[in-house]
């Protein structure tokens, strides 16, 4: 067996998170090993948001020249996914090459090993016959794979996940996409506005079914207008694969045909291959639990998917900051040695001095103020109660914090604002729907929830996010000035309408 080889952090999974963690601590003077098995950079860059965006930017564009017939003459419009899918190889993802990002982590300092890591014994990492010991600590940033339902017939047919979605050059006439969530509705309004023929299949009595009704009523619409079939309350149970097409059958007899089956029902980290049992942790569980200063055991801490508290890069990158910083702190003690006042070594000096930055720059800094769960002791605490999500359909469906049915099943004293965004002279000379609804903490006069559709239904969040990570009190977010005529003034409606 090989000799462990003792470096100060071992990484394992560089993907948003583990790349950033990995790369500060490099910075930060000490030794790091970064392991991944597929691409650095993980699934944001290759094969989600990224290419996705720009998949979301191509299809709006579309939309908007269609909406030139009746607002400002008429427009001929002739989709072409050629330029789509070239930018995708060539800005994006290199053609899903990470040559460049594999040089990025090096040239910060840091050493990259690729192949699958898995935790061997307290402190130790094993990739392939190589084992690394780890001075400092292990992070886990191993993120999710789609979660795939257990329906009959389905593992024998050639079906598509977010990656061959991402990677396609040539669209389908017809594709059936299993789940109304995120990436579905996403992926669904952009092949339908491409042309293709969307059915959107999700179990649940609504789509986007997270989020609030009102918002999951306003994008099934828009998607139904770009002409997607969206079917609701379907119970799949058996998929066909007779060489060209899809057959999805349901309960009740329903029976679904495609060319093409996009199945998004989720994600799920895949534990059990992280050798957690050689430590003591438990790995059958759905995701790995951690404390608000992202430790999941002892010497042993997790950033983004893989933590369960929300599948996002804004996520993984707020994490990785805390991470970070907790890490330095456990460094800065460990190598200050029982005299605290003791010199600083080489590393510790180092160390000081972006811990130093880190805990005044970071979004961890920022939530410092927010409340109890900030900054403690130095390092920052996680707080995910501001937490902020984007759904990019078209139009746009933001949110932060807790919907309506979450702040009442806490027992919250609820009052609930609506402003539909048509009652706005924006909306209205927009011609855009959308909406403003506000959740309110009656006991403590402030929002704890907020949800914004629109246009720009994303960047409207922002100044809500602020009033429900901030607390700002309701009393204060009505006595200020909302420019006219924005997107935004909707707000000041829908704070009137609380009740
Ligand atoms: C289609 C799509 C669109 C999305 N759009 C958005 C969006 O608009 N906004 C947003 O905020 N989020 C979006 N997301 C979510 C976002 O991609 C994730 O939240 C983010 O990638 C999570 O980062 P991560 O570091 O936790 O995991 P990942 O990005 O999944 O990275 C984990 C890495 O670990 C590697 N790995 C796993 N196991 C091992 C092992 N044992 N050894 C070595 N390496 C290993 C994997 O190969 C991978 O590279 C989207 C996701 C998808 C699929
Ligand atoms: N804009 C963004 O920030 C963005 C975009 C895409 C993805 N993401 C992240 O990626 C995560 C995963 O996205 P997702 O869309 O795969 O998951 P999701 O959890 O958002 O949605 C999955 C949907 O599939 C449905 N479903 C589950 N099993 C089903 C079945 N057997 N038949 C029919 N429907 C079924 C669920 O009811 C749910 O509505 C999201 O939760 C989100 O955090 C974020």
């Amino acid at each position: 067996m090989a000799e462990p080889e003792l470096v100060d952090v071992v990484v394992v999974g560089l993907g948003v998170g583990g790349e950033e963690v990995a790369g500060r601590l490099a910075e930060a003077g000490l030794s790091v090993v970064g392991i991944e098995r597929d691409l650095v950079g993980g699934e944001c860059p290759y094969w989600g948001c990224i290419p996705s965006k720009m998949m979301i930017r191509a299809a709006n564009a579309l939309a908007e020249a269609r909406r030139v017939d009746g607002l400002a003459g008429s427009a001929q419009v002739r989709p072409d996914w050629a330029p789509v899918a070239r930018r995708i190889r060539e800005e994006a993802t290199d053609t899903w090459d990470d040559r460049a990002a594999v040089d990025r982590f090096v040239g910060r300092g840091g050493r990259f090993v690729r192949g699958s890591g898995r935790l061997d014994g307290p402190g130790r990492v094993r990739v392939g016959e190589q084992v690394f010991q780890a001075r400092h600590g292990i992070v886990l940033g191993t993120g999710t794979r789609p979660s795939i339902p257990p329906l009959d017939g389905l593992a024998d047919t050639p079906y598509w996940t977010n990656r061959q979605a991402i990677e396609v050059e040539e669209l389908p006439a017809s594709l059936l996409v299993l789940g109304g969530g995120a990436i579905g509705l996403e992926l669904a309004q952009v092949f339908a506005r491409f042309g293709v023929t969307v059915t959107v299949l999700e179990a649940s009595d609504r789509v986007l079914a997270v989020e609030e009704p009102e918002a999951s009523e306003v994008a099934a619409a828009a998607l139904r207008a770009d002409g997607v079939e969206i079917q609701t309350g379907v119970r799949a149970e058996r998929v066909d694969h007779d060489g060209g097409r899809f057959t999805v059958r349901a309960a009740g007899g329903a029976e679904f045909t495609g060319d093409r089956l996009l199945v998004v029902t989720g994600r799920r980290a895949h534990l059990d291959e992280l050798g957690l049992d050689t430590v003591g942790v438990a790995a059958d569980q759905r995701y790995l639990p951690v404390d608000d200063r992202l430790r999941a055991a002892a010497g042993i801490w997790a950033v983004g998917d893989l933590t369960g508290e929300g599948a996002f890069t804004h996520v993984a990158m707020y994490q990785a900051a805390i991470v970070v910083a907790d890490l330095l702190d456990h460094v800065r003690h460990a190598e200050a040695g029982p005299d605290a006042s003791g010199t600083a070594s080489a590393v510790g000096g180092a160390v000081g001095a972006v811990g130093a930055a880190s805990g005044g720059a970071g979004p961890a800094g920022v939530s410092g103020g927010a409340g109890p769960a900030g900054v403690s002791g130095g390092v920052p605490r996680a707080d995910y109660r501001a937490l902020p999500r984007v759904t990019f359909t078209d139009p746009e469906v933001g949110a932060v914090g807790l919907t309506e049915r979450q702040a009442r099943d806490r027992g919250l004293n609820v009052q609930v604002g609506i402003s539909p965004l048509e009652s706005s002279t924006r909306g209205w000379i927009h011609r855009g729907d959308g909406l403003i609804k506000l959740v309110a903490d009656a006991d403590r006069g402030v929002l704890v929830g907020a949800t914004s559709v629109g246009p720009a239904g994303g960047e409207v969040l922002s100044g809500l996010a602020v009033a429900v990570h901030a607390a700002v009190p309701i009393s204060q977010l009505r006595h200020m000035i909302y420019a006219y005529p924005t997107f935004h003034r909707a707000i000041e409606e829908a704070l009137r309408a609380l009740r």
